[in-house]
């Protein structure tokens, strides 16, 4: 920075001498057992070791093609540090920069209004100028039910906001704040205002089950008109005029205690069944244009409607990259890592996914740095308007990353042409989606466009506080949780398989660690086609007596424990390493394994079906209401399976083989006592029964409701003897 003290400062991690030299040996490994596959392969004289061997091969190339852009993550990873305590000794608070806040939400009944405004009430109330703040929230659900939540809100706003000025409150999200201890200091004041709390949300709950806005709860003829556009005949929620109202103009009004307050913009798009209308992408791009015309702020803050503020000085450390962006004009974004409240002490979901939002961005901060995970990330508005050096000129003036807004926002002007803007075939015959915004395309809009801004030049920067700037949901049953996960999936592949492939393009554009770094998450869902065969052929051999790796006492079975505990160990490495625990990443590799049976799969096949014209997916949005039931058992650390799904055939019939297999190989083990040919498999088997541990217990012993249904065991079962009998009759 030159003059005055420091705003941030980095270190790279002590552990990338040790990264990258076993990378070196591990190569040398991979190599050595491919050679051994090509061996064996040669020496085949049977179609079916023929077969065995090549699926092993092609196993063993995608593990390591896998592994290849893991290790790239780990080859140059640095620590940053941010000081925002100096950051006013640099730039006076006056010239702060205004910052334009983007709320989305999709569904009323999969995410509840009262958190939606918890997550808009935490951020209104950043420490930061207000009047320089404008929260903007995007409702796809088209629901009168999530504006008159927000219509609660805005009153609520007016003590709640000098509240947490005044008493210098860290938790800013009211339920948040009211559900923990911390609440001593400003007793009286906080009682009462917790009775106005619960008030607001019995009202906004009673709302959302009655599923209307009651006539009593409408105060005046203004709200009256708002709601009745929600009712006209032919109205719904795929097919609707945009609706946009200023709910908060912060220019005229003022909190309880005559501070300024943010402005507050309800959004919701219009939409038509007969245009495409892209998901989030879509939404966020509407308001980006939305919010040019009425405030343009420089900078935009992107959030999910669960991820709520947990840290009120975030813009602050934010602003410690980019309050000066002459200094490093190529800085595009810096995006806070998403954290979850509420995950249970082993995570057995893995839905920390501490190396989606940790490890993986401090990989990519020493390199161009990390890409944009959708939630808690802070833009500069250029970036979405060309790289660095070649701007892309938007259809209007008005929509300028640089144009200058004038009139107030509440002007009839302004208004009118923000409705034009939402319009639902605004974007026809632009470069919305495609050049300018947010990209269209990929499901994973938010790794897509962090891809396509990266390889337009534009860096970023990875800001991980200790206290989480942002906490969110987790999914807390297995279907939700690889739902997401499937989602993802034909959402990643579209990418990895598109014209802007990380592995050409992305290396074209930012280099080979750069490319592999983005090609590691396109393509996640191959992944389940080596996990696939070793959940099923080395346990099916077994069972059929044919063994398919070298035996004990030769030297070539050291290869296999070396590259089986080398991976092994240096992911439970990384997750200690990055403050996690034993247990979690033992979790952590199960559900690897789960969705390498099930999400991953199904995302494959379900891309394969679009591409062959069979099939389209949607955004199926994740909910985030919690059956009081369903928490406990996850708080116990239960496995939540409850429905039928094929989803979870897969896995529960690699399950029942494992099983099956490792008593018939233990059998056989006795009667042959030749231990050294089939212990390879006998672990494989094993290791498959170990993971599986919760499924079995799912199935038998529990009597919840969240065992896995009759229906699925039984089907899993027959699946698991048509799979061994026929094995049987081929082998
Ligand atoms: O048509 C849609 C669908 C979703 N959303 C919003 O998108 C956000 C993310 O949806 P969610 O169901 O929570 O998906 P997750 O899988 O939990 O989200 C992750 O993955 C998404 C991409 O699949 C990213 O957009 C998210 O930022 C990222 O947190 C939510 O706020 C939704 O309201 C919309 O606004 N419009
Ligand atoms: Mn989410």
């Amino acid at each position: 920075m030159g003059l005055g003290p420091p705003l941030h400062t980095y270190k790279h991690m002590p552990c990338t001498v040790f990264n990258r030299l076993f990378a070196i040996i591990y190569i040398c490994a991979i190599v050595a057992l491919i050679y051994h596959h090509f061996l064996t392969l040669s020496h085949s004289t049977t179609f079916i070791s023929v077969a065995i061997t090549t699926s092993l091969l092609i196993s063993d190339l995608i593990l390591a093609f896998m592994w290849a852009t893991t290790t790239s993550f780990r080859l140059r990873p640095i620590l940053r540090q941010v000081f925002p305590e100096n950051l006013e000794k640099v730039l006076d608070r006056k010239d702060f920069p205004a910052m334009d806040i983007f709320i989305c939400t999709a569904d009323p009944y999969k995410e509840p209004p009262i958190n939606v405004i918890n997550t808009a009430l935490s951020l209104m109330a950043y420490d930061y100028p207000p009047e320089k703040i404008s929260v903007y929230v995007s409702d796809d659900g088209g629901s009168e039910l999530t504006l008159f939540a927000f219509m609660e809100a805005v009153n609520f706003a007016k003590i709640w906001l000098p509240f947490c000025r005044d008493n210098n409150i860290m938790d800013r999200c009211p339920e948040a704040y009211f559900s923990s201890e911390r609440h001593g200091r400003a007793e009286l004041e906080s009682e009462e205002i917790k009775a106005i709390y619960e008030s607001m949300k019995m009202k906004v709950e009673n709302v959302v089950e009655r599923g209307e806005v009651c006539p009593d709860y409408i105060m005046n003829e203004l709200q009256r008109q708002t709601f009745n556009k929600y009712r006209t005949p032919g109205f719904a929620r795929s097919h609707h005029p945009p609706i946009i109202q200023v709910l908060i103009d912060g220019a005229k009004e003022k909190d309880k205690k005559g501070h300024s307050m943010p402005n507050l913009v309800y959004v919701s798009r219009g939409k038509n069944i007969n245009v495409p209308h892209h998901f989030k992408a879509g939404a966020l791009n509407t308001l980006l244009r939305v919010s040019a015309v009425l405030t343009n702020a420089p900078i935009v803050l992107t959030q999910d409607c669960d991820m709520y503020s947990n840290d009120p000085h975030t813009p602050k450390r934010a602003l410690c990259y980019i309050s000066n962006p002459s200094v490093r004009p190529q800085l595009g974004y810096i995006q806070f890592p998403q954290r979850y409240h509420g995950l249970n002490k082993d995570d057995i979901y893995g839905g920390e996914f501490l190396r989606l939002f940790v490890a993986n961005p401090v990989g990519m901060d020493g390199l161009q740095g990390p890409s944009y995970v959708g939630s808690g990330c802070f833009f500069r508005r250029r970036v979405f308007f060309g790289g660095p050096t070649s701007m892309v000129l938007p259809e209007i003036p008005e929509l300028r990353p640089d144009y200058v807004v004038e009139k107030p926002i509440t002007s009839e002007a302004i208004i009118e042409l923000a409705h034009h803007l939402g319009e639902c075939n605004y974007e026809n015959n632009t470069k919305w989606g495609f050049e300018l915004g947010f990209r269209y395309g990929s499901l994973v809009e938010d790794y897509f466009t962090g891809y396509r801004l990266q390889c337009e030049g534009w860096e970023s920067v990875f800001c991980h506080p200790s206290r989480p700037a942002f906490l969110g949901d987790v999914p807390i049953s297995l279907i939700d949780a690889v739902s997401q996960t499937k989602r993802w999936a034909i959402g990643l592949l579209e990418v990895g398989f598109s014209k802007y492939t990380p592995m050409i393009s992305g290396s074209r554009y930012m280099g080979h660690v750069m490319g592999l770094c983005y090609a590691h998450y396109a393509f996640w869902p191959i992944w389940s086609i080596p996990i696939v065969i070793y959940s099923f052929i080395p346990q099916i051999a077994l069972l059929n007596g044919l063994y398919i790796f070298p035996e004990v006492t030769n030297p070539w079975f050291l290869l296999y424990v070396f590259v089986f505990l080398g991976a092994y160990a240096q992911d439970c490495y990384d997750f200690i390493l990055f403050g996690s625990t034993f247990k979690r990443w033992w979790n952590d590799q199960r559900i690897w394994l789960i969705k390498g049976l099930s999400p991953y799969l199904f995302g494959l096949a379900e891309y394969i079906a679009k591409h062959l014209g069979i099939a389209s997916q949607g955004f199926n949005v994740t909910s985030k209401v919690q059956d009081d039931e369903q928490s406990k058992r996850y708080d116990q650390g239960l496995m939540e399976f409850g429905v039928h799904s094929v989803m979870f055939l897969p896995l529960a019939t690699a399950s029942i083989v494992s099983l099956f297999s490792l008593v018939v190989g233990i059998i056989q083990m006795l009667s042959i006592w030749e231990v050294e040919k089939l212990f390879g498999q006998l672990f494989i088997a094993g290791f498959g029964v170990l993971n599986s541990w919760p499924i079995y217990e799912a199935m038998i012993l529990r009597s919840d409701k969240g065992r896995i249904p009759i229906k699925t065991t039984i089907s899993s079962i027959c699946l698991a003897i048509l799979l061994c009998g026929g094995a049987f009759l081929v082998l």
